[in-house]
């Protein structure tokens, strides 16, 4: 059963404050045994990914290769039914179209003093993209990764994915192939976040890793992290449905289970001030459990990690939302447009019972990798900008140092940084 908490109970903010800081995965040796692996990957190379992919995916990479050839990425894209090959046309023109609006723009202008100021973004030169595919297949995270990627105009796209048992889902390689990645590898965990990071003899090393996965690659890509870039850490996915009493149970029972079926460490949470909906919510979520392929995965995740919060109004809701700071947000309320207005901290909103949280990870258009275990406090969803970086310009002449120059000796004397100093003062009187 979830826990079932009312925000009137006396001991509400101490039993809150306990459901915040409860760990949903990660045991305790997770860090050493990434440090284990990155530093086999770091010694030995490719024998450490296959010896690391042999143990950890139960496939031989001797035989099949560590690179996933362009002849494999052509062939799943040919056999890939024309509907999928349609949706994923679909979902990927969707993604570029809203992710081209990040796309920012370079600015330079002179101000008063005649200096000119300014900025110029550039893409990094090779990222990786980890697709996770431990317990799922998720070509959708292959667009949402890739097509921002090539939207920044990144000129090197690298993707790294586990093959359990030698198979990689042929869809995850046909959104490969459509979404323009350059190569594909077919390792996972953080032996995969390794290589990226430090190279091996057949993968290159890049610049910046992106995208998500399990406790060992979230781990990974904290350890790497200053040799390379990453992005946030995203792991196991959330949702927290915040309702009124009028919503429909069925729904919200639904939208729980789709996050809930991700993994056993997902977590499903619904506040509302209905204590009647919050009883027909879980009737309905036992009801759907029962006929839930991935039943197995789901049930524990919302046996063990899901949440049922009573308040007596929604406004009450909006500071425990925050604090929780969701990976996904829905409101399925009267007032859903001005609720999600004074919510801060969230990685992404849908707003209202129309707006299923999976149409975001599908095909609404904004990305599906976002900031989990809290850290949409401080982080946000991938996006173009993760891929590029800002280089600052300045431009003065003789006149403009003249106006800006004294000021910089001064503080260059109270640095006491003589050189720097003079650098300034040399070019002045002359
Ligand atoms: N936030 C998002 O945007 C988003 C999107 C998709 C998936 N996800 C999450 O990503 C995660 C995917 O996890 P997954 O496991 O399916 O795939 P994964 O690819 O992240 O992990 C599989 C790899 O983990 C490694 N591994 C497994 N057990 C290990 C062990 N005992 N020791 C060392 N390494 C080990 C293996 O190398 C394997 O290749 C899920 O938690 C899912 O919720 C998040
Ligand atoms: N909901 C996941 C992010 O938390 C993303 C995903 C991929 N496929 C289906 N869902
Ligand atoms: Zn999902």
């Amino acid at each position: 059963m979830p826990i079932r908490l009312t925000l009137s109970q006396p001991d509400f903010p101490e039993r809150f404050i306990d459901f915040l800081g409860s760990k949903r995965e990660a045991s305790v040796d997770v860090q050493d045994k990434v440090s284990a692996i990155i530093a086999d990957v770091r010694a030995r190379g490719d024998r450490a990914l296959v010896d690391l992919s042999r143990t950890f995916d139960r496939v031989d990479l001797d035989a099949l290769g560590i690179k996933v050839s362009d002849a494999e990425l052509d062939a799943a894209l040919a056999s890939i039914p024309e509907e999928t090959r349609a949706a994923l046309d679909f979902a990927k023109a969707r993604i570029e179209a809203h992710h081209a609006r990040q796309k920012p723009t370079d600015e330079t202008y002179v101000d008063a003093a005649g200096v000119t100021l300014g900025h110029r973004w550039t893409s990094v030169d090779a990222v990786g993209l980890y697709v996770p595919g431990g317990t799922a297949a998720y070509p959708s995270s292959v667009l949402m990764n890739a097509v921002p990627a090539q939207v920044a105009g990144v000129p090197r796209i690298v993707m790294v994915v586990p093959a359990p048992d030698g198979v990689i889902a042929p869809l995850v390689l046909a959104a490969a192939r459509l979404a323009g990645v350059h190569e594909v590898y077919r390792v996972g965990g953080a032996q995969a976040v390794a290589a990226l990071a430090y190279g091996t003899e057949t993968i290159r090393p890049v610049d910046k890793i992106v995208g998500p996965g399990n406790a060992f690659v979230a781990a990974a890509k904290r350890q790497v992290f200053g040799k390379v870039g990453i992005d946030m850490v995203a792991g196991p996915s959330e949702v927290l449905i915040l309702a009124d009493g009028d919503a429909s149970a069925d729904f919200i029972a639904a939208d729980l289970l789709a996050q809930a079926e991700h993994d056993t460490a997902a977590q499903s949470i619904l506040i509302t001030n209905s204590p009647e909906l919050a009883d027909r919510v879980e009737q309905a979520v036992e009801g759907m459990l029962a006929t839930l392929p991935r039943a197995a995965i789901a049930s524990a995740s919302w046996r063990d990690h899901g949440a049922i919060f009573l308040v007596d109004s929604l406004a009450d809701a909006i500071p425990l939302v925050d604090r929780i700071a969701p990976e996904h947000l829905e409101i399925h309320a009267a007032d859903a447009d001005a609720l999600a207005a004074r919510v801060r901290h969230a990685g992404a909103i849908f707003i209202g019972a129309w707006t299923p949280e999976a149409i975001g990870d599908y095909v609404g258009g904004t990305n599906h990798v976002l900031p989990t275990a809290r850290s949409a406090r401080f982080s946000s969803g991938l996006g173009v900008l993760d891929f590029m970086k800002r280089t600052s310009i300045l431009k003065l002449d003789a006149d403009a140092l003249e106006k800006l120059g004294p000021a910089a000796v001064r503080l260059a004397a109270v640095e006491r940084l003589d050189a720097h100093g003079r650098s300034v003062s040399i070019r002045s009187n002359r």
